[in-house]
């Protein structure tokens, strides 16, 4: 396969598709939604032998339990999937929507509009509903978009993308407002992050080796959706029942995923009261505990290296630090978080105040778990991922963030002199 070609192909068409989403109707979207889900729930049989097929050569390649069950398209995930389509059909349209007018001393009428970004290009890991969720978000956003699945997923994506072309007709728009990049070649990604032509925006989800790459090659603008170092720091006020309970959920209730704790601070002044009731409560959970020098004085811990201080474990290990107050905390967690998102634990009123205003993070919270960084958690309805950017969306990005404003004058002749 010509594979710059074939992108070039994928890219006009996006384009051109694009064009039509935008001028559709909230209706006419949202009927492509419904009848997605429908084709889903037709399809149920051939997703799932498309999904066996993935399964099996990822068993073959060695792909770890956690990283197949990701993979994994059992019935409860088609339910959850149909379901998405159907509430994000519920969800109100952001597009059209006109804000701010105001009357200027000259007489024009000034608002701004919101409107749909364009083309979307979304590189993800290797999860297939991931595939459903992205394409109906973008959808209801008025965009068309251009979708780059684990390769691992690439059967089921297709299945998938079958199922999203069927909607779409259904409703009268072009199959090729969603596009399933059919080709795992990652020759793929480099085009896609160099069309600005064909591109309006990259949306990349993933670890280490997809930031360099788009850090280094990406000539459209990008909205990272990457790593998540986060961090629990536990302080002197902390009320230790919520700190026992915040610190087993933010590492526990799901190992994989980029909101999840990957180091643990105390501050050295409870450190000896707070530990011995943490490492039981992990030890209880199957994690392991790399600490430093102060933590393993107080409890038995592997040893910590600078390297554990920038890892996304994704699995249950966890770092344990403990530092001078909570200036060594914030100290610490500026220095070596992927500013995704971080919490504190205390009863103190200005020490939380600190904390939020000094840690450069995308969610900063007080005294919650950092899994709570979740679009649907926050109230967006669903989300596309989680922005570490500072622009043009941060944190949890839902229909808002995938959409744009331009300024719209009304007149009735009017010049200006
Ligand atoms: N902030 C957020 O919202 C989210 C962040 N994540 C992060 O993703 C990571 C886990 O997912 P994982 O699947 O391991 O991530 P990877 O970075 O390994 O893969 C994600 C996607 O990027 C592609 N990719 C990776 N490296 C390159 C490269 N050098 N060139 C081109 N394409 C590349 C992969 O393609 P290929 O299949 O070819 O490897 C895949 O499509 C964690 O760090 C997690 O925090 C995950 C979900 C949401
Ligand atoms: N916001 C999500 C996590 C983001 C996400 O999808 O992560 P992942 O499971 O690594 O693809 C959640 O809280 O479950």
């Amino acid at each position: 396969m010509d594979i710059a070609a074939y992108m070039a192909e994928v890219g006009e068409q996006a384009r051109a598709a694009a064009t039509q989403v935008a001028r559709s109707t909230t209706a006419v979207r949202n009927q492509a939604l419904l009848a997605t889900a429908e084709a889903l729930d037709a399809a149920r049989d051939a997703l799932v032998t498309a999904n066996i097929r993935d399964l099996e050569n990822g068993r073959r390649n060695g792909l770890d339990g956690a990283m197949l069950d990701r993979l994994e398209l059992t019935p409860e995930r088609i339910d959850t999937m149909i379901e998405g389509l159907r509430q994000v059909a519920s969800l109100p349209d952001p597009i059209g929507e006109i804000t701010d007018m105001t009357f200027r001393p000259s007489g024009i009428q000034v608002g701004k509009m919101r409107v749909p970004l364009g083309v979307i290009g979304i590189i993800y890991e290797s999860r297939p509903n991931v595939t459903v969720e992205a394409a109906s978000l973008c959808l209801k956003s008025g965009n068309a978009t251009i979708l780059r699945g684990g390769s691992e997923a690439i059967e089921s994506n297709q299945a998938i993308a079958r199922c999203l072309a069927q909607g779409l007709a259904e409703a009268g728009l072009p199959e090729s407002a969603v596009q399933v990049v059919k080709t795992t070649d990652r020759a793929a990604v480099g085009e896609l992050i160099t069309m600005p032509k064909y591109v309006d925006v990259i949306v990349p989800r993933g670890g280490k080796g997809l930031i360099e790459r788009i850090s280094r090659d990406a000539r459209v603008p990008v909205i990272k959706h990457l790593d998540g170092v986060c961090h629990v720091y536990i302080d002197s006020h902390a009320d230790p029942e919520k700190a026992l309970a915040v610190a087993v959920n933010a590492k526990t209730q799901r190992y994989g995923t980029c909101n999840t704790m990957e180091t643990l601070l105390l501050d050295g002044e409870i450190a000896d009261d707070i530990l011995p009731l943490l490492a039981p409560a992990f030890a209880e959970k199957g994690v392991e505990l790399r600490g430093c020098e102060r933590t393993r004085a107080i409890i038995d811990a592997n040893e910590a290296t600078e390297a554990d201080w920038e890892a996304e474990y994704l699995g249950p290990i966890l770092a344990v630090r403990v530092v001078d107050g909570l200036d060594g905390a914030i100290a610490h967690i500026n220095r070596y978080s992927s500013q995704h998102t971080d919490s504190i634990i205390t009863e103190n009123y200005t020490r939380a105040r600190r904390f939020i205003t000094e840690v450069d993070s995308s969610s900063v919270m007080v005294n919650a778990s950092t899994r709570f960084a979740d679009g649907f958690e926050y109230g967006l309805g669903a989300e596309i991922g989680i922005s570490t950017d500072k622009i043009h969306a941060r944190g949890p990005v839902g229909l808002e963030g995938l959409t744009s404003q331009k300024y719209v004058v009304f007149g009735d002749g009017h010049i200006r002199t």
